[in-house]
């Protein structure tokens, strides 16, 4: 039997999952959390993967390899390879002021031209300029900047030569000096972003092997939104909407998008195709603050929700719990709205979070929708589609019937089937069919949505 290992190091925590390469067959999986908080060594992310490895049965076997990984993360190495500070995440919000001050020196339009995106404080670059204003004696070290999952494929590699790191196109897209159109990177706008040019990953063929973790085939491994459109297999008419730490509505197209509100960001796949991408800040933690606040746990949040009507007789919760990246308001809180008598109970206020956290994914799917991405399939992943009451809950906010496959990691699969792709070398990489898929349909909700729009326009 010839397996591949796919791994998924996002916010919360690092996942493996090793599969039988000819059948797709899960053969074991292991994971491994990662410490809590905005700004991490990047260390603790290899303790986690060797770790996650581990808990998967060891790599024995093991014929291929691809990590996929939470997207943006800044991390900064001197000209030996050493780690210069903690990485900074796509959910650190300090650099807002930087994404300001660099859409107002190019221009949105600009930006979107060049790069498919206008950048707030997740992208790379505006954590970068941030370094340069704050942090001049760590900024006067970095000889090179990388993304999460280019380092751990790095570290993989024993490689501490940082002219030997590499990332794929998928990546580089959400850094905002890469261009999708060209293929190519903007160092001007690295310049622009940073004062100065930097070493930067050289981007790696969709299917090429890019080294060896011992007799191990690594793979160029990929953003962890691009990793799920390639485990789910995701075509053209697919929107797959991702509830975990972030907050996902994204599509794979064949030609790039280069919207100047900012709202859908223009990255690419990690197939030669095109990924936009609508993300939010709040997602399956505002469900994990609800179960906090009525002092229960994620299934009995679950069925709370479930008990309360639908639009919560009128209590409606903004969840802008770490401030909001779409809309992009980096400093604005949560806020409950309509509190009465009649509906303050733990079951409004779970109906109100799992409506409120979907109301924030519908206004990206508008998004989408008006940049011309086609939507036959809604597919709901991640781990807050776990909770029967966001599977039951999403088609009425969505409007539209929502297919829920298995839980799984389906970052992890992708990176597994991108490390198969290597091996086999193929045209396209290996799809599997997803068994067991279910679907959700619920009259839709208009009234809840109208509500949490006039909410959420105080909130801006
Ligand atoms: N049954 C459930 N109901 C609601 N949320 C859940 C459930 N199971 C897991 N989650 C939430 O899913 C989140 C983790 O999802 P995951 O997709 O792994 O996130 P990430 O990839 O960002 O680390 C956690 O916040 C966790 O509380
Ligand atoms: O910033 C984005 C997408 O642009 C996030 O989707 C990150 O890639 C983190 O993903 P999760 O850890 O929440 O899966």
């Amino acid at each position: 039997m010839r397996l591949a290992a796919g791994v998924d190091s996002s916010t919360q925590s690092c996942k493996v999952v090793i599969r039988d390469v000819d059948s797709g067959a899960l053969v074991r999986q292991g994971s491994a959390p990662h410490p809590a908080g905005t700004e991490v060594d990047p260390e603790a992310w290899w303790r986690a993967l060797t770790a996650a490895i581990e808990a998967a049965g060891g790599p024995g076997g093991v014929e291929a390899l691809a990590v996929g990984g939470q997207q943006h993360g800044m991390v900064c190495l001197d000209e030996n390879g050493a780690v210069v500070r903690p990485a900074l995440l796509w959910n650190d919000t300090r650099s807002a002021q930087a994404a300001d001050d660099l859409v107002r020196e190019l221009g949105a339009e600009a930006w979107a031209q060049a790069i498919g995106s206008v950048p707030v404080a997740s992208f790379t670059a505006t954590k970068l300029r941030w370094l340069a204003e704050h942090e001049p004696e760590n900024a006067a070290r970095v000889a090179a900047v990388c993304l999460p999952h280019d380092w751990l494929t790095w570290r993989l590699r024993g490689s501490t030569d940082i002219s030997e790191l590499t990332t794929d196109r998928s990546d580089a897209s959400g850094t905002a000096y890469w261009s999708p159109a060209t293929e190519e990177y903007r160092r001007d706008l690295l310049t622009l972003a940073f004062g100065r040019d930097l070493v930067l990953p050289r981007v790696a063929g969709i299917r090429e092997a890019v080294g060896h973790f011992g007799d191990i085939v690594l793979g160029p491994g990929a953003g962890d939104n691009a990793a799920a459109a390639l485990g789910l297999g995701a075509r053209v008419g697919d929107v797959v909407v991702s509830i975990g730490t972030s907050g996902t509505v994204f599509a794979v197209c064949d030609t790039p998008t280069a919207e100047p509100t900012g709202t859908v960001a223009g990255f690419a796949d990690a197939t030669g195709r095109h990924l936009p991408l609508v993300c939010t800040l709040n997602a399956a933690r505002v469900l994990d603050a609800a179960a906090g606040m009525a002092g229960v746990d994620l299934h009995e949040l679950s069925d709370l929700a479930l008990s309360a009507a639908p639009g919560a007789d009128g209590l409606t919760l903004i969840p802008y719990l770490e401030g909001e990246r779409t809309p992009n308001l980096p400093d604005a809180a949560g806020s409950i709205h309509g509190l009465r008598l009649a509906n303050a109970t733990s079951a409004h206020l779970a109906r109100a979070a799992v409506e409120g956290m979907l109301c924030g994914l519908a206004d990206g799917l508008d998004a989408l929708t008006e940049v011309g991405v086609p939507v036959s399939r809604i597919l709901l992943i991640g781990g807050g589609a776990r909770s029967e009451a966001v599977r039951t809950i999403a088609p009425a906010v969505l409007g539209h019937s929502v297919t829920v496959p298995p839980p799984g990691e389906y970052v992890a699969d992708g990176a597994a089937a991108q490390a198969a792709w290597v091996l086999e070398g193929s045209e396209e990489p290996p799809r599997r069919v997803t068994q067991g898929t279910e679907t959700y349909e619920a009259k839709p909700l208009p009234e809840v949505r109208e509500r949490y729009h006039a909410y959420r326009d105080r909130a801006a």
